[in-house]
């Protein structure tokens, strides 16, 4: 749990213990002066709160309205807006590195609803029926020990264990004071992680732990870049000579924009949380102050695809192939938990010293989510940003980043992206209005032409899975060991590797080709004869966070549509067809199949399939 959550929650032993015996209308009605306790603040009431009664700016004051263990959004005005309760994030006891603690008793799931978290796209089940973070807080030891009137045993010698860091996931042993046991062990879901704290490091075992809660084992240093919603620092362990980047929002009481801000972070670390891939930037852990929340990354250190092209120019196609592979690695792992990113692209897309490939920047990232009703929201950056995402006729879902994908790989070959050529409001048009793909380069090879327009069919059924890319020759015909990484990195890159440049953050910020400018939100504003996007534009237009904090685009960031997403992929359906027509096939995506069928070798067998009806709709 992240040491900051007490402090927003304000747990004492009594509203614990009443909020865990369980939060349902049942209970709360028998409960009464627990259901006062347990009653949960929106994070708005926090912040709304005048100065002179509990001021959010001191976060002793947190406690005063956040009571029991969770809050129930952003916004509680909007099912969509209604944000992620900050995640809970688990400390893997040391000494066994698989296993999660289970609360056993009343710590039950119903004590969950007061969070509002049901309601929220990130909390849902994944498709392996795991509940993410929701259960993270059913699962900690210490989400219910306070409740208790228990405190934990703490083995380790850290301070780290000392009463005051309780919420840092001290209880290891799973044993409460008085001995007795009070959780066990169930299997960690695959791909879970249940230790994002900083000290935690699945590619750097054995770091240890240091004293004090998460903000105070890092000092921050220089500001390594700015985005939308904040500012990154890099961290530095004194302790342990382990770096990380500091993602920082500011907490101002009063104001829509760092609202809106923190929801986008909070939003980041419920998805992030949930995730550990190495082609996926490692979440640490979270903290908020008096002032800021802060989010703990893993440091990667050679900038971001973007900054590479501004810097060293078009990359060569060894390079792209094999920063193309490591993205969709990370891509088929993200959407194999139904989560779309929603904003691949060059400048999200770090590269650390080995040519290790890091997606990162899940601000826009979303959780698949079946239900009956749904919402959807513009996101995205305009010329990375899908057909169906600008027309929103249909809804969309995972095809949007492979589209993405797709405009990166055009990026990487040319260092713009697709429809440089337009101005962004014209580009939004030419990729929601025309029939136009963008242009691929000839000097290509003819894999990497097929690759990109794979990714670039208008029909977002047709597009194939990431999982199904992995395949294609473009990337398939690549060894990358490690050390290939580095070489063609450094080759492509010397500068980058041989200390004679240390790239700057600060001019990794965005420039017009990565967001709208006011100017382009002026113009979109007045649009008025337009057909069939226009209203979309007009949603765009304020709900796209592709502008500076500045920009109206971004204080007027407002409207979002309904609309229902788009049936689920039914490339693997294709692929069914595909294999009833053509007998021998086992797999027609994997190499080496008793065939010598090549699925990637021309495109029309993926075109013109109608999308498979499903009668479940997506909310994102
Ligand atoms: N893990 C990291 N390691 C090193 N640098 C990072 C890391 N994360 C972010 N940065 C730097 O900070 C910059 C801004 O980060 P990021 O894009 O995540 O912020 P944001 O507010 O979410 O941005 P956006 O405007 O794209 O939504 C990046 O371009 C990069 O230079």
């Amino acid at each position: 749990m992240p040491v900051w959550w007490d402090k927003l929650s304000g747990r004492t032993k009594d509203s614990e213990a009443n909020c865990l015996e369980g939060s349902s209308p049942k209970n709360e009605k028998k409960r009464g002066k627990g259901k006062r306790d347990c009653e949960v603040k929106s994070f708005e009431e926090i912040l709304v709160l005048p100065q002179s009664r509990n001021s959010p700016r001191n976060s002793r004051d947190f406690s005063a309205v956040g009571r029991c263990s969770g809050f129930s959004g952003f916004d509680s005005a909007s099912s969509l807006d209604r944000a992620h309760p900050l995640p809970l994030p688990l400390e893997p006891p040391s000494d066994q590195p698989g296993p999660v603690g289970f609360v056993s008793g009343s710590g039950s799931v119903s004590s969950l609803s007061s969070s509002g978290s049901y309601d929220d796209p990130a909390h849902v089940l994944d498709q392996n029926g795991f509940r993410g973070h929701v259960e993270n807080r059913v699962l900690s030891p210490l989400s219910r020990s306070p409740g208790r009137g228990s405190r934990c045993i703490s083995t380790g010698t850290s301070p780290i264990h000392s009463r005051t860091n309780v919420n840092n996931l001290d209880c290891s042993n799973g044993k409460l004071e008085d001995g007795r046991n009070e959780w066990h062990k169930l299997p960690r879901p695959p791909g879970s992680i249940v230790s994002p704290s900083p000290s935690y490091s699945p590619r750097s075992p054995g770091t240890p732990e240091s004293s004090g809660g998460i903000s105070s084992k890092w000092r921050k240093g220089k500001l390594l870049g700015r985005g939308t919603f904040g500012h990154v620092y890099l961290g530095f362990n004194s302790e342990n000579g382990q770096m990380c980047a500091i993602k920082e929002v500011r907490v101002v009481s009063d104001d829509p924009s760092s609202k809106e801000s923190l929801k986008q972070l909070n939003q980041e670390i419920a998805l992030l949380s949930r995730l550990s891939h190495p082609n996926i930037v490692q979440y640490y852990g979270s903290d908020l102050s008096e002032d800021r929340l802060s989010v703990y990354l893993e440091y990667v250190s050679g900038g971001s695809i973007y900054k590479l092209l501004q810097e060293y120019g078009a990359f060569a196609e060894p390079v792209i192939q094999n920063y193309t592979r490591q993205i969709l690695s990370g891509l088929a792992y993200l959407h194999g938990r139904n989560t779309i990113h929603r904003d691949i692209k060059g400048a999200n897309i770090l590269v650390d010293p080995n040519g290790e490939i890091k997606v990162a920047d899940f601000g826009m990232a979303k959780h698949v989510w079946i239900v009956s009703s749904s919402m959807l929201s513009f996101k995205g950056s305009p010329y990375w940003m899908a057909p169906e995402v600008v027309m929103n006729t249909n809804g969309y879902s995972l095809p949007v980043d492979i589209w993405s994908l797709g405009c990166t790989v055009l990026e990487m070959a040319t260092s713009k992206p697709p429809w440089s050529q337009y101005e962004g409001v014209a580009a939004i048009f030419k990729i929601g209005n025309s029939k136009d793909v963008p242009e691929i380069p000839d000097h290509l090879s003819a894999d990497a032409k097929s690759f990109i327009r794979q990714c670039l069919q208008r029909e977002p059924s047709a597009r194939p899975t990431a999982s199904q890319l992995l395949g294609h020759p473009f990337v398939r015909n690549q060894s990358t060991p490690k050390a290939t990484n580095v070489n063609i990195t450094r080759e492509a890159f010397p500068r980058a590797f041989d200390g004679s440049r240390t790239p700057t953050a600060l001019d990794m910020q965005s420039s017009r080709m990565n967001n709208l400018d006011q100017d382009d939100a002026s113009r979109l504003v007045g649009v008025r004869t337009f057909t069939c996007p226009r209203d979309n534009v007009r949603a765009i237009a304020s709900s796209l966070p592709v502008s500076p904090p500045s920009s109206p685009l971004r204080r007027d960031a407002t409207a979002h549509k309904n609309f229902f997403l788009s049936p689920p992929h039914p490339s693997y359906a294709v692929v069914k067809s595909t294999l009833t027509h053509t007998n021998n096939l086992v797999h027609p995506f994997r190499p080496n199949t008793r065939s010598t069928f090549d699925p990637w070798h021309e495109i029309p067998l993926f075109r013109g399939e109608a999308p498979v009806k499903s009668s479940s709709r997506t909310l994102l």
